[in-house]
């Protein structure tokens, strides 16, 4: 029996909009720093490599570098806000929930492939109640790499049970489209994620608006991927 096909999320920009919750973290760090705050425009670019390179992005645009002591302590102090305040303002984006039970009823399983900590994705995904949905929950620090290396992607899609030929991915920045064109797997980029270069001209195999379409579109990609001889 072939394995059931997988579809894997990303999470920050494409399953959820935390970036109103990450501003808050960051700017309560910088102004603990005496720095002013960023504005949810300008995080919204910085998004999308995990925490820490989000606190570096921010010092760096809101000021001077920092000692790599102190950039340890913020980060410490980063994270402890940031888990107080998971899913205070952060929820899926319109029309997610439905496009995941649309892929629920037709047999597909559902993975997070997050540069998130992983402790910060379940928590995230728990206190949504989104947690039981996965198959899989892998973030940054799950394994010994993390996007844009491909060997993220096609670990969660092994803890899901699947397997690399029968996964489509869906994403929003380029760690995202990196990685799953590096294991081979067809991607979607979605237009409303965080980040700096539009997600068209990064090369996904397909571009959405919205989850509307994610269904139909991931569909007809794994059937032509199925289609497609077996790499050499
Ligand atoms: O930068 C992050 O916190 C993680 O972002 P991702 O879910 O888009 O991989
Ligand atoms: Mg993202």
């Amino acid at each position: 029996m072939s394995p059931p096909p997988i579809l894997v999320l990303d999470l920050d920009g494409t399953l959820i909009d935390t970036a109103p919750d990450l501003v808050l973290t960051l700017n309560a760090v910088l102004a603990q720093e005496g720095r002013a705050p960023l504005s949810l425009a300008q995080v919204r670019s910085m998004v999308g490599a995990g925490a820490k390179a989000l606190l570096v992005r921010g010092l760096a645009a809101a000021g001077d570098q920092v000692a790599p002591e102190r950039l340890e302590a913020l980060y410490q102090d980063f994270l402890a806000h940031y888990r107080a305040h998971i899913a205070d303002a952060s929820v899926p984006f319109p029309g997610a929930l439905a496009s995941l039970d649309r892929f629920d009823q037709a047999g597909w399983r559902l993975a997070v492939c997050t540069n998130k900590l992983e402790g910060l994705a379940r928590s995230l995904l728990g206190t949504l109640g989104l947690a039981d949905r996965f198959a899989a929950i892998c973030g940054g620090d799950t394994f010994a790499q993390h996007k844009p290396d491909p060997r993220h992607l096609t670990g969660t899609i092994g803890r899901a049970g699947g397997a690399v030929e029968r996964a489509v991915m869906v994403g929003d920045s380029s760690a995202d489209i990196v990685a799953a064109q590096a294991a081979g797997v067809p991607v979607v980029g979605m237009t409303f994620g965080y980040t700096d270069t539009p997600v068209a001209e990064l090369g996904p195999d397909a571009v959405l608006d919205h989850f509307d379409d994610l269904f139909d579109t991931a569909h007809r990609l794994l059937e032509h991927r199925e289609r497609k001889p077996a790499r050499p």
